[in-house]
């Protein structure tokens, strides 16, 4: 496995997940943060799953799962307990060209999930490619403690700097050195007391007081 890491824009996007045990039950929380459209087939589910169906946050149809289940899905997720439903259900999945992920063999998917820390628009993903989830989650659990909860107002305030970089700084390679200078130590320590909200034109003036930025 060579695999490739990109982000997916999941919001109101029809995911299935065919289990409702302590795996689909962490397949699902990971979805539902990222606004998947998560519908759990199962014959018996996760009291917390329950929980969701009964809330509304997720469909549930409790029985086995079927191919036709697959019907319009974007992603499915293989993670019921028996190797052999998951692996007729994968190979039915491939055949209609639906992204399939096999919690019993990971390298029968067509892709693994990765141990994931969020800091709000700074997603910390950390894949093994199926030699060793423990490892994954431990790395990702150790990037968490560098990378504490502050980086998430850190990167939403660098989100707003970088929109007032491009709307204000009209020449091109001060803009380039300006955001290059944006991720520094000292340009983190800067906004983590800023506020996105601040006008433009005073995130591109601190932009401007950053160290370094000049020498180009
Ligand atoms: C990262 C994480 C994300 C998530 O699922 O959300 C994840 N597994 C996690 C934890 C974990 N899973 C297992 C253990 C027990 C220790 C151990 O067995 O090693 C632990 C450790 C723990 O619990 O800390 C058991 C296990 N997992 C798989 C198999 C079957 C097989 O080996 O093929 C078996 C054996 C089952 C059995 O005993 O039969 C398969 C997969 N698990 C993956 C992902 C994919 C590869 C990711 C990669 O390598 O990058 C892959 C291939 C498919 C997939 O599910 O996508 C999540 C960490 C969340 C976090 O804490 O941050
Ligand atoms: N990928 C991972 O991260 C990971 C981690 C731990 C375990 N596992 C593997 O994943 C499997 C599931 O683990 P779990 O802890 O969720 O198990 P679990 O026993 O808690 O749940 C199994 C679920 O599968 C459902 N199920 C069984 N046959 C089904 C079918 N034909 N259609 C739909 N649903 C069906 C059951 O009703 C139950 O809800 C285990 O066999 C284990 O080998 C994977």
């Amino acid at each position: 496995m060579n695999g490739y890491p990109i982000m997916l824009d999941l919001k109101d996007k029809p995911v299935l997940i065919a289990g409702g045990g302590a795996v689909a039950e962490r397949k699902a929380a990971a979805l539902l943060e990222a606004g998947g459209d998560v519908t759990v087939v199962a014959p018996s589910v996760s009291p917390r799953l329950r929980e969701w169906a009964d809330r509304g946050r997720i469909r549930l149809a409790e029985r086995e799962a079927r191919e036709e289940d697959l019907a319009g899905a974007a992603l499915f997720f293989a993670a019921t307990d028996d190797a052999e439903a998951n692996r007729r259900l994968a190979e039915a999945a491939r055949a209609r060209g639906v992204w399939t992920n096999v919690g019993t063999d990971g390298e029968a998917g067509d892709f693994v999930t990765p141990a994931v820390v969020r800091r709000g628009d700074l997603v910390l993903a950390v894949s093994a490619s199926a030699a060793g989830p423990a490892l994954a989650a431990r790395v990702a659990r150790e990037l968490g403690q560098r990378y504490g909860p502050d980086y998430a107002h850190a990167a939403a305030v660098l989100r707003a700097v970088r929109r007032a970089a491009k709307a204000c700084v009209g020449d091109a390679a001060e803009r380039r050195r300006l955001l290059a200078a944006s991720a520094t130590d000292e340009a983190l320590a800067m906004w983590r007391e800023a506020s996105p909200d601040e006008p433009p034109e005073r995130l591109v003036e601190r932009l401007r007081q950053l160290p370094g930025h000049a020498e180009g």
